[in-house]
């Protein structure tokens, strides 16, 4: 899992290290840093290094100055660098000498639009750590006009660098370099930011435990299971799913099938859409009602169920049942209206919701907001669950504070049915016995996967991703060392 800090924390980080390095140095490795990113941007898309043209966008504070810095190292190589001085009675004074003494232009805001047109590269150094709301208008007036790739340092000035939301104008980048850490921006708008470059400043040492974590293909293909010499049918979990009605018999099917490609145990199908489950999967065991299902060690429940009597006892049934139990769509809707259901459930066993923002809102009262990480993390706490909150990025939090994010690529998992495919993913997950946080975070990363390699760049249906989760079990496996030898 990669680590990510918040701005708060990455300040605190920089102020410790920089009361044991010369001043100004940090700027300088950060700037270096920029400063070859920039020149590999400008052989990609112009050509050529020397005698390109950058401009650099330059606000008031130490972003600025990191631009202002960049510049001066592209002038040894050759590129002619013009900076833009946003902010001219705030810019950051030594970089700014730095780049005259470098042979820079500087120009102010009004030539802007001009010096633009003619741009090979431009570099953000608008805003950065500091940076709260949209661009302001002479700054979004000039975002505007760019044409030319855009390399933002830091994050893409206009997002918010803690919650990665755009409220007014920003900068869209085709790469964005960050400095010593990955901060939350990076992975909760990776559309904002295109690829993101990190440069080592040093900061390692003085980070700490990461405020979330990302996860990775090696995190899958570590706790993926995978059948062993000993195992049967029973000893790699059997799933356990209530999900489906009479109106909803394919939310049933798309569930229980996610949980069959997923692992290789034994999967158990209860409601009154067991003949379409059996019909469709052979494989698994379907009968009516969750009470004469036979043993499972994890329940799915939720998906097409429906919110009626019938719904709530099949809900409280598996809550009672004393395995770890994922709780999706109208289970969670149903959890909402009617809390007391959870007090069926032992509190030791694990409990994982898988709202979407609507859901949430329904369950928790408020709309999760700006800070999709602090709503999960909140809800997390105030039920004694994992909360996995869906979305563009998908945001896991457990009880103790932990969060992991799931950075997507694409959103071919904007389609009907999607959520059943990865609760059953879940589900399947907590009955080989996956803890709870990890089942959700890979579920979800797994989930991403079988999406990205279902779509190969066209819009595609749930059914597809369910079909394409042993690929992406495979390809998990594939990039991960430790995966291919199991
Ligand atoms: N602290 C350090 O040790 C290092 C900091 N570095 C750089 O320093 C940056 C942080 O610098 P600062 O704290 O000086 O602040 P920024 O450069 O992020 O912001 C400067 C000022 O911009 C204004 N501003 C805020 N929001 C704005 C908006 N939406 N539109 C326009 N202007 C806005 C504010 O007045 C703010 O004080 C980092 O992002 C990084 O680029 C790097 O040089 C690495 C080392
Ligand atoms: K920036």
């Amino acid at each position: 899992m990669r680590g990510v800090w918040t701005t708060e924390r990455v300040r605190a980080a920089e102020e410790r290290l920089m009361l044991r390095t010369r001043p100004g140095a940090l700027m300088q490795r950060a700037a270096f840093g920029v400063s070859v990113q920039a020149a590999r941007m400008l052989s990609e898309h112009a050509g050529r290094v020397a005698a390109s043209r950058v401009v650099l966008l330059v606000g008031g504070g130490n972003n600025g100055g990191d631009a202002l810095w960049a510049g001066a190292y592209l002038r040894r190589r050759g590129v002619r660098v013009t900076a833009v001085l946003l902010a001219p009675d705030r810019t950051h004074e030594e970089g700014l000498a730095a780049l005259r003494r470098a042979g820079g232009h500087i120009v102010s805001v009004e030539a802007g639009p001009e010096v633009l047109a003619e741009a090979d590269l431009v570099v953000d150094g608008i805003v950065g750590l500091s940076a709260r709301g949209g661009l302001r208008a002479e700054a979004a007036e000039l975002a505007d006009v760019v044409d030319a790739p855009v390399l933002a340092v830091d994050l893409p000035s206009g997002t918010d660098p803690d919650t990665g939301q755009v409220h007014g104008a920003a900068v869209r980048a085709d790469v964005t370099v960050t400095f010593g850490a990955h901060k939350p921006v990076h992975v909760l708008n990776p559309a904002r930011c295109g690829h993101v470059r990190f440069v080592d400043i040093g900061l390692a040492g003085e980070l700490g435990e990461p405020d979330l974590r990302v996860v990775e293909a090696a995190d899958a293909a570590a706790v993926w299971p995978i059948p062993a010499a000993h195992d049967d049918k029973y000893t790699q979990g059997v799933t356990g799913v209530a999900a489906g009605s009479s109106a909803y018999a394919g939310a049933a099917v798309l569930t229980t099938g996610a949980a069959v490609r997923s692992t290789a145990g034994m999967v158990r199908f209860a409601g009154s859409a067991a003949e379409a489950v059996r019909a469709r999967w052979p494989e698994v065991i379907a009968t009516g009602t969750v009470t004469d299902v036979g043993r499972v060690q994890s329940w799915v429940v939720g998906p097409g169920l429906g919110t009626g009597t019938d719904g709530r006892e099949t809900v409280r049934a598996v809550l009672s049942a004393g395995v770890p139990v994922c709780v999706d769509a109208d289970a969670v809707n149903l959890l909402a209206g009617t809390p007391e259901l959870l007090d069926a459930r032992d509190p030791d066993t694990p409990l994982v919701l898988t709202p979407h923002a609507r859901e949430f809102e329904r369950l928790v009262g408020a709309e999760p907001g700006d800070d999709r990480v602090a709503a999960a993390r909140a809800a997390a706490r105030r039920f004694s669950a994992v909360v996995l909150l869906k979305g563009h990025n998908t945001v896991v939090a457990d009880p103790d504070g932990r969060v992991l994010v799931t950075v997507p690529r694409g959103s071919w998992l904007a389609t009907a049915g999607s959520g059943d495919v990865l609760s059953g993913m879940i589900g399947a997950l907590l009955a080989a016995g996956t803890p709870p946080w990890t089942a959700a975070g890979v579920g979800a990363y797994v989930h991403a996967e079988a999406a990205a390699l279902a779509a190969r760049g066209a819009p595609i249906s749930s059914s597809e991703v369910l079909d394409a989760i042993p690929d992406a079990v495979r390809s998990v496996r594939a990039m991960s060392p430790a995966g291919e030898r199991v």
